[in-house]
């Protein structure tokens, strides 16, 4: 490279100019022909550059809340609804809200408006203004993601866009949801409707308690210069459909929901009115350890008689998508509607399976299917009409992620993409999924249609498959096996698998765990219910049952290796297709299960977990011990009756390990 005092390599020869012909056929150059730009300063040409959103069509008829006002009424009315929701309680008014970033000078007290409260609560009223109701807090509505990145990157440390367009961030200290940190207000009704006591995820709260933390998040939030606010929907099926507000201190926490949750069209968000339930994110903020009810800094308190969740102490955005999927599993059963934590997808005749399983054991990975319809990766409701899909996006685990092994998984991580944890180079920005140093628990959070199979809308048919995942750490469950009702019941009961690291606070290596339906950190009334339900909606509608070891085979963890995602591929590709329901069984001991001989594309070997142990006695004893597990953690079940049906209750009792 030649020196020239430029630190610029010299260019051996002047380039010549670029001439260009014009019509007249008169050499002219280029630059020079170039109009002028119609600004006449630096402030007007930067004016010119954004373009006003086009208004939102006008409404036929008196159709929501909102309908047939003006626009700036409409507007207003949006604010307003804003500002009752971030009112303190204990004084008279909401804040002043502002649409806009305080950044940007127009929006400047443009609309602004304060909402004063008629009081259903009794609490002391401050009448004297205090400093809080003197400023303004800026209110970011409904963000696009374009303007969320750069709200991000501007302002959140950890921000920034990876060669594929996504937007890394970190959620902070915590990595994972805090289950022993949630807490549900019991009152005289939830006293009695919900699963409370041993085994429970419901940690009681008072109302008061949770109002005292709501007043801090609230504070919290307004003392900000800027909250985000999303106005959302859970639930694809029209007919129970929720609203959902969450008002957050993040762009990060933001972008999560706008793709987790169902985004709304102009036109809905202008009839959006008052929301069904509410988030408040104070998550950067501390709970207070002085507070009754407290153990440590975080608290994610759920109040659903006031229909309002607080969120303090952690920034794990997980919390909100969860935090929802426990209100649903309130909500729908009231409706004879069954919530489950599991995937789902259909093929091309509209055959439908469910995927349930613990986190880690394969929802996503195996219901997001190049050759399916994927209606979702992680929460669904069955209804008397069919499947749909709770949320608008999917939440992918991404440790160890692979193009060649997850292609969909792998696009879908773009722009508007939020990737949680991640490392990645410092300069080309490529990450690094191997690399577990943030956390185990890496995790991508997209729009359901950033895959390109995604059913829109996600609804589908009653379900012809249940299968049942459990990632067996301890090597003994076979990769496959058809159960009976019974043992579909037995085992959604149980809710089986070693749980892989990283995804709740705290658990580093994994471990044999139980979690009723599957789901039991979300789960609001007693498994028996769901459960009822589930085996009354599988006999009505003809589905067959699954149970698919996505862990280990030929050994325990440490020995033995995970079955390889492509052998599981087949196994429930032969599901699918119904040739696996013809296939030759096998009973196997102690679990009792029917297991096939051969699979198509499958070892036949791997089929009979015992043929894979080197060391048959060691197989028998760890096949006996986690017998005995089963069998423990299932004496808490024996003295309910599941369902209406004692023959069925009898035969889930009887369906468990033998031996
Ligand atoms: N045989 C297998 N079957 C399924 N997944 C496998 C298998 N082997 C390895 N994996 C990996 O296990 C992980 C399964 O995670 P996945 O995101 O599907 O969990 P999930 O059930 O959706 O959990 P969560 O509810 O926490 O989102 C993926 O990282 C996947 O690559
Ligand atoms: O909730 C989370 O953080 C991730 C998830 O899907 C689960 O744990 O089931
Ligand atoms: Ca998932
Ligand atoms: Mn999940």
């Amino acid at each position: 490279m030649a020196a020239n005092g430029t630190g610029l390599p010299m260019a051996r020869k002047p380039l010549a100019k670029i001439v260009t012909e014009d019509k007249q056929g008169n050499g002219l150059c280029h630059d020079d022909s170039a109009k002028g730009i119609k600004a006449q300063t630096i402030d007007e040409l930067h004016s010119l550059q954004k373009k006003r959103s086009a208004p939102t069509t006008p409404l036929e008829g008196n159709q929501g809340a909102f309908a047939s006002l003006p626009d700036d009424e409409r507007r207003r009315q949006q604010l307003q609804s804003i500002s009752a929701s971030l009112a303190s309680l204990t004084r008279g008014a909401g804040p002043k809200v502002v649409r806009g970033d305080p950044a940007a000078k127009s929006s400047q007290a443009v609309e602004h408006v304060a909402h004063r409260h008629h009081h259903h609560v009794e609490a002391p009223t401050i009448s004297v203004s205090d400093d809080s109701s003197l400023k303004f807090t800026h209110v970011l509505y409904n963000l696009s993601p374009a303007e969320l990145y750069e709200q991000a990157i501007k302002y959140e440390k950890g921000s920034f866009i990876t060669s594929s367009g996504a937007l890394a961030t970190l959620s902070g200290a915590k990595t994972g949801r805090s289950p022993r940190d949630k807490r549900v207000v019991m009152d005289d009704t939830t006293q009695n409707e919900l699963w409370w006591g041993r085994g429970s995820p419901n940690i009681e709260m008072d109302e008061h308690t949770f109002l005292v933390n709501r007043e801090r998040a609230v504070d919290y939030l307004n003392s900000l210069d800027k909250v985000f606010v999303n106005d959302q929907f859970l639930n694809w099926d029209p007919q129970n459909r929720i609203k959902v507000r969450i008002v957050s201190a993040r762009a990060y926490h933001s972008l999560f929901m706008h793709n987790m949750c169902i985004r709304p069209t102009d036109e809905e968000l202008e009839n959006f009115g008052t929301p069904d339930f509410t988030i408040y994110n104070a998550g950067q903020f501390p709970c207070n350890r002085y507070t009754h009810y407290m153990t440590s800094s975080t608290s994610t308190d759920l109040n659903l008689a006031r229909k309002e969740m607080v969120i303090l102490g952690t920034q794990y955005a997980g919390e909100m998508k969860k935090g929802l999927f426990s209100v649903m599993h309130y909500l729908m059963p009231k409706r004879q509607i069954l919530s489950l934590h599991s995937g789902c997808n259909m093929g091309i005749d509209g055959d439908v399976a469910l995927f349930f399983g613990l986190s880690g054991t394969g929802k996503t990975t195996l219901s997001t299917d190049h050759n399916r319809y994927l209606i979702g990766d992680d929460e669904h409701c069955w209804s008397d009409y069919g499947v749909s899909n709770i949320e608008g996006g999917c939440y992918a685990k991404c440790i160890d992620l692979s193009r060649e092994k997850e292609p969909d998984i792998w696009n879908a991580i773009k722009f508007g993409t939020v990737l949680e944890n991640v490392v990645f180079d410092e300069h080309t920005r490529e990450v690094e999924y191997g690399d577990k140093s943030v956390t185990e628990n890496t995790r991508a959070a997209y729009p359901i249609e950033y895959i390109p199979n995604a059913k829109l809308p996600c609804i589908g048919p009653h379900p012809k498959n249940v299968i049942l995942l459990a990632c067996d750490a301890f090597g003994v469950l076979p990769p496959v096996s058809k159960l009976n009702l019974a043992q579909t019941m037995y085992h959604f009961i149980s809710g089986y698998t070693a749980l892989v690291a990283g995804t709740e606070d705290g658990i580093k290596e994994p471990t044999a765990t139980f979690s009723a339906c599957f789901g039991a950190a979300f789960i609001m009334l007693h498994p028996t219910k769901y459960a009822a339900m589930l085996a009354e909606k599988m006999q009505k509608h003809g589905a067959t049952g699954w149970l698919v070891n996505t862990g280990w085979s030929g050994g325990s963890y440490g020995s033995g290796n995970r079955i390889k995602l492509a052998y599981t591929r087949r196994i429930i590709d032969a599901i699918h297709s119904g040739s696996l329901l013809n296939a030759t069984y096998e009973k196997t001991d102690v679990f009792g299960l029917e297991i096939p001989t051969e699979i198509e594309g499958v070892p036949s070997e791997i089929l009979r977990p015992e043929n894979t142990w080197g060391d048959k006695k060691a197989y028998k004893n760890t096949l006996l011990k986690l017998g005995g597990l089963f069998k423990n953690n299932f004496e808490t079940f024996t003295n309910y009756k599941i369902g209406k049906d004692t023959m069925l209750t009898q035969e889930i009792l009887a369906a468990g390990p033998n031996f």
